[in-house]
């Protein structure tokens, strides 16, 4: 399987972070950047409308799979395109965690971002306790199944797919290069199974404690095609210099 056919892909996702004065220091610092893959932010929402660049999409960290009404607090896909997001991530293991998300309606958002024509940055990813009960691959095969059961193949072939160890998040334990790749290889043998070109053309990133320093070794791996980053996309030099690194 060749890896240039797919685009490599980096997002930040700011989480319950930043600020106007962020927002304006990466809108002056990647201005200019040089880079072969495609860039996102994925600010919190109350941001969205400071960003200016346009060397970078923008994203929402969450989308209801709601249209529209009686949701107090939530965000559609159209509030969200309005807003300048072509992006979203769905999904999050904080999300999961917290809003008790469960894979159906990470699966129902997902559909509904491609219906709005917004890529949906689906998370999937397992815990520590998963891991080492050597149940990896049992628990984000459901994940996908989840996937795989609500959007048809022409769907999951606009969407991207990040595998985030929850173990490897905010902790600076990153998975090896090798333990990524052995999780990509399966998610994308996964998708070989239900059609061959699409698990070709899937871009599937890596999230968990991806730096400066390691993003290069995570990003040459065969099937790993670009990352989601958390806390290093904080900084405009250091998520710039991560950027760089899937070139
Ligand atoms: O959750 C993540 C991105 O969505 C990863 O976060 P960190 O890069 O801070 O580990």
């Amino acid at each position: 399987m060749s890896k240039k056919i797919r685009q490599s892909l980096v997002a930040g996702n700011w989480k319950m972070n930043g600020s106007a004065a962020l927002v304006a220091d990466f809108n002056e610092k990647l201005k200019t950047v040089q880079c072969d893959a495609n860039i996102v932010v994925c600010s919190p929402s109350t941001l969205f409308h400071h960003f200016s660049a346009d060397a970078f999409s923008l994203g929402a960290q969450n989308v209801s799979h709601l249209d529209n009404g009686a949701h107090t607090g939530e965000l559609s896909l159209e509030m969200i395109k309005d807003a300048g997001c072509s992006y979203a991530i769905v999904g999050h293991s904080e999300r999961r965690e917290d809003q008790q998300e469960s894979n159906d309606l990470v699966a129902s958002k997902a559909k509904k971002c491609v219906e709005a024509g917004v890529t949906p940055i689906i998370c999937v990813g397992e815990s520590l306790e998963i891991r080492e009960a050597g149940n990896v691959e049992q628990f984000v095969g459901e994940q996908l199944d989840a996937l795989t059961s609500t959007l048809s193949v022409e769907e999951l072939s606009k969407s991207v797919i990040a595998y985030e160890p929850i173990w490897a998040i905010g902790t600076g334990k990153t998975a090896t290069p090798e333990q990524a790749q052995e999780v990509h290889e399966f998610i994308r043998g996964y998708f070989n199974k239900v059609d061959a070109d699409l698990a070709l053309k899937l871009p599937i990133l890596y999230g968990g404690s991806v730096k400066p320093d390691n993003a290069q070794t995570l990003f040459s791996q065969k099937d790993v095609d670009g990352g989601l980053i958390g806390g290093a996309s904080l900084k405009a030099e250091d998520f710039i210099s991560i950027c760089q690194a899937a070139n």
